[in-house]
């Protein structure tokens, strides 16, 4: 076989897996013209969003079957806690968004939606369960990302969340995650292969959701 998992995932998720990484959200983006408010409101429910993220990642160090991939992932939980959190301080600086908005704003439905596919994945997903939600959320930031062109946005707010997604780092972090889930993946059987396909399609629709809640 030379499909990988993770690619055999990914096709049984389309549309909405090109409807992600082609969103408008992302093309305005690019182009400097996200207005400031969708910008703000996209990114503090973003920020609770990486709270929930964050957590996924400690589930999934905690459920790895081996030392290796607990390293892996516990490098990408420093960069989520150091290099990601001051971007989102610097961000909302910028912007002047308030102590509450910060720490517990009202949540939208496609963050709420969000958050409780990450805590059951947490709370009851087998290891390979959480690299699948993991997958979702960064393969597809990469893939929208990397269709940025070499000129970025002046305002550093837009310009850096599209470098966070496509940097060489980010990207050898997604490219592990995959080759992990294509690892761990071989192993399953018809019936938990089936309930990693579910988990992907329906994460792939909240990523769609997420951007829409944001796009007009
Ligand atoms: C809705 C939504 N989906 C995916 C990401 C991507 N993402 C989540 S946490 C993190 C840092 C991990 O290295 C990144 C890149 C996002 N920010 N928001």
């Amino acid at each position: 076989m030379t499909e990988t998992f993770s690619d055999w995932l990914r096709q049984r998720s389309e549309p909405e897996w090109t409807e992600v990484i082609t969103h408008p959200f992302t093309q305005a983006l690019f182009d400097g013209l996200v207005p400031i408010d969708s910008m703000r409101s996209y990114l503090v429910q973003d920020y609770q969003f990486v709270d929930d993220f964050l957590a996924l990642l400690g589930s999934g160090v905690a459920k790895a079957d081996r030392y290796a991939s607990r390293l892996a992932i516990a490098g990408s939980i420093r960069v989520v806690t150091s290099e990601e959190n001051t971007y989102f301080q610097r961000a909302f600086d910028a912007f002047g968004v308030g102590e509450s908005d910060r720490v517990s704003p009202e949540l939208d439905e496609a963050t709420k939606a969000f958050r409780e596919l990450m805590q059951d994945t947490n709370a009851r997903g087998s290891y390979a369960e959480v690299l699948t939600v993991l997958t979702v959320a960064e393969w597809s930031y990469l893939e929208w990302a990397m269709r940025a062109p070499s000129a970025l946005p002046e305002n550093f707010v837009h310009a850096e969340w599209i470098t966070l997604h496509n940097s060489p780092d980010f990207r050898a972090w997604v490219r592990w995650l995959r080759g992990e889930l294509d690892r761990v993946g071989a192993e399953l059987d018809e019936r938990d292969r089936a309930r990693c396909l579910r988990l992907f399609q329906q994460a792939t629709r909240c990523e769609l959701d997420f951007f829409n809640a944001h796009w007009r």
